[in-house]
C-alpha cells in the first residue's frame, strides 16, 4: 500500500530526481549466478550445516582457500570439460588467474606448502564456491557450492570406505534412504589393466578416462572416434568397452582375473561397506570413471535410483595429483558433494525442511521518549541469549503487531510509561494472546 512517502513498500524513500547521468541498475546477479535471499540462505544454512556436522563427526578439520587460484593449478592437458570451462583472466599484475572450478588442487596445494608441519595422515573438510564459465547457450549456473572431505597419506582403501560411510551419513541426516539414492562403483585399475595388456602408454591414461566419461552423454562412435584420435588401437577400444558395459565384480574377475588390483581393491570395499553398514548403497558399474584426469584408483559416484537427476556426489582415490605439482606423490582420496542436484533430490523426494524465521522476542517502546529504555531491554534480553527484533521507529502499535507477525515473534514486550516507572514492562505471547506484567529483572 502507498505510504506518506507516496508510492513504493513502507519505509523506502521516494526515489531521488534521477539526473540525466544516473543509470538503473540491474538487481538481477550476474548469468549463471545466485542471490541467497533470506529464505534460501536458511535452506542453505540448513545443508551446510549438515555437512559440516558429519565432517566433525568423521574428526575431519575445516580448511579454506581463495576462490581465486594461479591459473597454473587447473591447466591439465587431458581434455577434461572443467579446463575447458575454466573462469580465467589475466589479472592487473599480468597474473595468470582463474575462479577454481574444483576445490582438491587447492588442498593439495596447501597440503604441499605446509609439508611435514602436517603430518600424515591429513582428514580435511571444506564447502566452497566453485565456478566455471560456460556459454549461457546451455542456461546452466555458473557457480555452485561443493563439499569436499579429503584424506591425505592412506593408501588403503579403508579410506575410501570411510568417505562412502561419512555421504551415507549425510544421507540419512537428511531423510535420504538406500531406496532413493546408490552409489556406481569402480576403479580407474580396471581400465589401466586393460590399457596395459595393449602397451597404452601411461600418459595417455588420464585423457582416455576423460572420454570415456562422456559414454553415457555423446553417442558410442563419438567417444571411438575421441579414443581412436588419442592413439587407442581399435582393438583396444573393443576391449575397453566390453570391459566398460560389466555389472559385476564376478564378471570382472572372470574378465581381468583375482590377481590384479583393481579386483583386490573392489572385493576390498565392498567387504568393507558390509562392516560399515551401507552395503545395500553399493553396486559395481565398470562405466564409471568420473570425469576428472586425476583419479587414480576406485571412483564412485552417488545418483538418484529413479535417474531422473545428474549425478549428487562423486569421488575417488587420486595418488598421483602431488608429482603433477612438483611435489612427492602421497596417497589421497576424497570428493564432491554439489549444493544444488541434491536440493533437487529433495525437492522430489518433499524432504524440504521448513524453516521458517523465528525470532523470540520483539521489543517496542510505547512512546518516542521511551526508545532509550526498549534499548536496555533488548540489551538484557541479548546479554540472556535470546533474540531480539528492537523496533527502531516510532510506529504505531497496529504496525508493530503487523510486523511481528511477519518475522514469527514468539513474544512481544511493550515499554510503556507507567509500568517503565514501575520497573515493569508488558509482555504478550502471541500464540495463545496472553498478556501480563513483569519486572525488568524478571524478565527472562
Ligand atoms: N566445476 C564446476 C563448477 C561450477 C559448476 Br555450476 N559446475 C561445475
Amino acid at each position: 500500500s502507498d505510504n506518506a512517502s507516496g508510492g513504493g513498500r513502507s519505509g523506502a524513500l521516494s526515489p531521488a530526481p534521477l539526473t540525466g547521468d544516473v543509470q538503473k541498475i540491474d538487481v538481477n546477479p550476474p548469468k549463471g549466478t545466485r542471490d541467497f535471499p533470506p529464505e534460501d540462505m536458511r535452506l542453505r544454512n540448513w545443508l551446510f550445516n549438515n555437512f559440516k556436522e558429519v565432517s566433525r563427526l568423521y574428526g575431519f578439520e575445516e580448511v579454506d582457500f581463495p576462490v581465486l587460484e594461479s591459473e597454473a593449478l587447473f591447466t591439465r592437458k587431458a581434455g577434461e570439460e572443467i579446463k575447458d570451462q575454466l573462469y580465467c583472466f589475466e589479472d592487473r599484475g599480468n597474473r595468470r588467474v582463474a575462479l577454481r572450478p574444483e576445490l582438491t588442487p587447492s588442498l593439495a596445494r596447501l597440503v604441499i606448502q605446509k609439508g611435514k608441519s602436517a603430518p600424515l595422515p591429513l582428514k580435511w573438510f571444506t564447502v566452497g564456491q566453485c565456478w566455471r564459465y560456460e556459454r549461457m547457450t546451455r542456461g546452466r549456473r555458473r557457480e555452485h557450492y561443493q563439499w569436499n572431505m579429503d584424506i591425505i597419506g592412506v593408501p588403503e582403501v579403508m579410506a575410501e570406505a570411510e568417505l562412502i560411510s561419512s555421504i551415507v551419513t549425510l544421507f540419512k541426516r537428511i531423510g535420504i534412504t538406500e531406496s532413493d539414492v546408490g552409489f556406481k562403483v569402480s576403479s580407474r585399475k580396471v581400465l589401466q589393466e586393460v590399457l596395459k595388456c595393449y602397451s597404452i602408454p601411461e600418459n595417455l591414461f588420464g585423457k582416455v578416462c576423460v572420454i570415456i566419461d562422456k559414454i553415457e552423454k555423446i553417442p558410442l562412435d563419438e567417444i571411438k572416434k575421441e579414443l581412436k584420435a588419442s592413439g587407442v588401437s581399435q582393438e583396444a577400444i573393443e576391449e575397453l568397452l566390453q570391459v566398460l558395459s560389466l555389472k559385476s565384480l564376478t564378471e570382472l574377475e572372470e574378465r581381468l582375473g583375482s590377481s590384479g588390483e583393481a579386483v583386490a581393491d573392489l572385493k576390498q570395499l565392498f567387504a568393507l561397506a558390509e562392516k560399515f553398514g551401507y552395503y545395500e548403497w553399493l553396486q559395481f558399474d565398470a562405466s564409471v570413471v568420473r570425469g576428472l584426469a586425476y583419479y587414480t584408483g576406485i571412483v564412485f559416484e552417488g545418483f538418484d535410483r529413479e535417474g531422473k537427476l545428474r549425478a549428487i556426489c562423486g569421488g575417488g582415490r587420486y595418488d598421483r595429483l602431488f608429482s603433477t605439482f612438483g611435489a612427492d606423490d602421497i596417497p589421497a582420496c576424497g570428493f564432491g558433494f554439489g549444493d544444488a542436484v541434491i536440493v533437487e533430490l529433495l525437492k522430489e523426494k518433499g524432504l524440504l525442511p521448513e524453516l521458517g524465521l523465528q525470532i523470540e522476542n520483539i521489543v517496542c517502546a510505547l512512546d518516542v521518549d521511551l526508545q532509550g529504555a526498549a534499548a536496555t531491554v533488548a540489551r538484557i534480553l541479548r546479554d540472556k541469549g535470546q533474540s531480539v527484533d528492537l523496533v527502531l521507529e516510532n510506529k504505531p502499535l497496529k504496525w508493530v503487531f503487523k510486523r511481528a507477525s511477519r518475522i514469527n515473534a514468539q513474544r512481544l514486550v511493550l515499554v510503556g510509561s507507567s509500568e517503565w516507572q514501575r520497573g515493569m514492562v508488558g509482555v504478550k505471547i502471541l500464540s495463545t494472546g496472553e498478556q501480563y506484567e513483569v519486572k525488568l529483572d524478571d524478565l527472562n
